[in-house]
This record gives structure tokens, sequence and C-alpha cells, in this order.
């Protein structure tokens, strides 16, 4: 399938969260960013001499759609700088990274702070790197790293063919799109 054509509004290299992270899990933790933050309203994309990459923060990996538009405008590799926490840091973290590399058959990078015990937001920390197959190839624990992975678009390309999920999907039935363009 073509890469979607988005209007410039809506396409942007200058990321913003999109999405707020205000929840409240009972006795773990509460956190409303929309007391200090307002949300973003454009698509953070940019183009590398090897792939287009999009950009997440942290809250927006949990949206499958996002990642999945951006899957559709072209991005092979999708990055989410993100601070998970010390109750949804081990529950979803990882989770939600294989999820979406799977999902879109692409490779997703995110970079955490490392751990900070004093602070009064504790990061889980654990950079990592996911491939198209949905396997972590490369990932830090809580400490500060660097985290280096390959980025094989030939392998990329190999999984999309093996297992055509991109092309078999019934946009007749459903279809994930920019809003302007609905
Ligand atoms: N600031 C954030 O968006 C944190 C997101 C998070 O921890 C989550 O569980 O989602």
């Amino acid at each position: 399938m073509p890469p979607l054509g988005v209007s410039p509004a809506l396409e942007r290299a200058d990321p913003s969260l999109i999405h707020l992270f205000d929840i409240d899990v009972p006795g773990k933790i509460r956190f409303q960013e929309s007391e200090t933050l307002s949300p973003g309203s454009a698509f953070s994309v940019f183009e590398t001499p090897f792939c287009k990459v999009g950009v997440g923060i942290c809250y927006d990996i949990r949206f499958a759609e996002m990642a999945q538009l951006y899957s559709k405008m072209g991005c092979e590799l999708l990055v989410y700088p993100g601070a998970f926490n010390m109750t949804t840091g081990p529950a979803h973290w990882e989770l939600l990274q294989r999820a979406r590399a799977l999902d879109n058959q692409l490779y997703v990078a995110t970079a955490s702070p490392a751990r900070d015990e004093t602070s009064s937001y504790i990061a889980w920390g654990h950079s990592t790197v996911v491939n198209p197959w949905g396997e972590v190839i490369s990932s830090t624990g809580s400490e500060e790293a660097v985290v280096y992975a390959e980025i094989d678009l030939q392998y990329l390309a190999d999984v999309r063919q093996q297992i055509p999920v991109t092309v078999q999907r019934r946009d007749d039935l459903y279809a994930v799109k920019p809003v302007a363009e609905s």
C-alpha cells in the first residue's frame, strides 16, 4: 500500500504529546497531566536517509491507532521517548512496544530516563528496541546506558512478505485514517 498522504498541518517534526496521561490506579498511581499540560494535535514524522521515522511520547504508545497511522504514512521505525513508572512499567512497557512492532511489522525504539529512587516520579527505565517480528533485540535495565541495535529494513520487508497483514487489511470494512481525511 502506498504511504497515506496527510495534510502538512497534521504532519510536523516537532514532537508533542498527543494523549495526556490522566490515569488513576487506586492505591498505586494517580497522574493528571491535563492539570499542567495541553495535548498536541500534530503527528511527528521525519525522513532519514534510511527510512521514515514516527515519534510518539510516553503514553502515546498505548494508542494502537496512532502507530498504525504512522505505519500507513510509510514509517518503518517508531521512536517513543517515555518514562513509565514502577506500576505500569513492569506490567506494560515491553508488552506495548512488542505489540506496536508486531501489529505494524516495523521497528520500535524506546528511550526512558534511568531510575532515580529519590525522585518523586520513579521511572521504570528499560530503554529497548523491538524488531518487526515482535522480538526484543536490545534493551537495558534501570540504570543509565546506551542501547544499540541494527535496524534491518530488508528483514522488515521479509517479515511483511511472509505474513502480509499490511496488504490483507480489510480497509473496505475498517480503516484508520487521519481526521482530516475522514
Ligand atoms: N507520562 C506518561 O505518559 C507516562 C505513561 C505511563 O506511565 C503509562 O503507563 O502509560
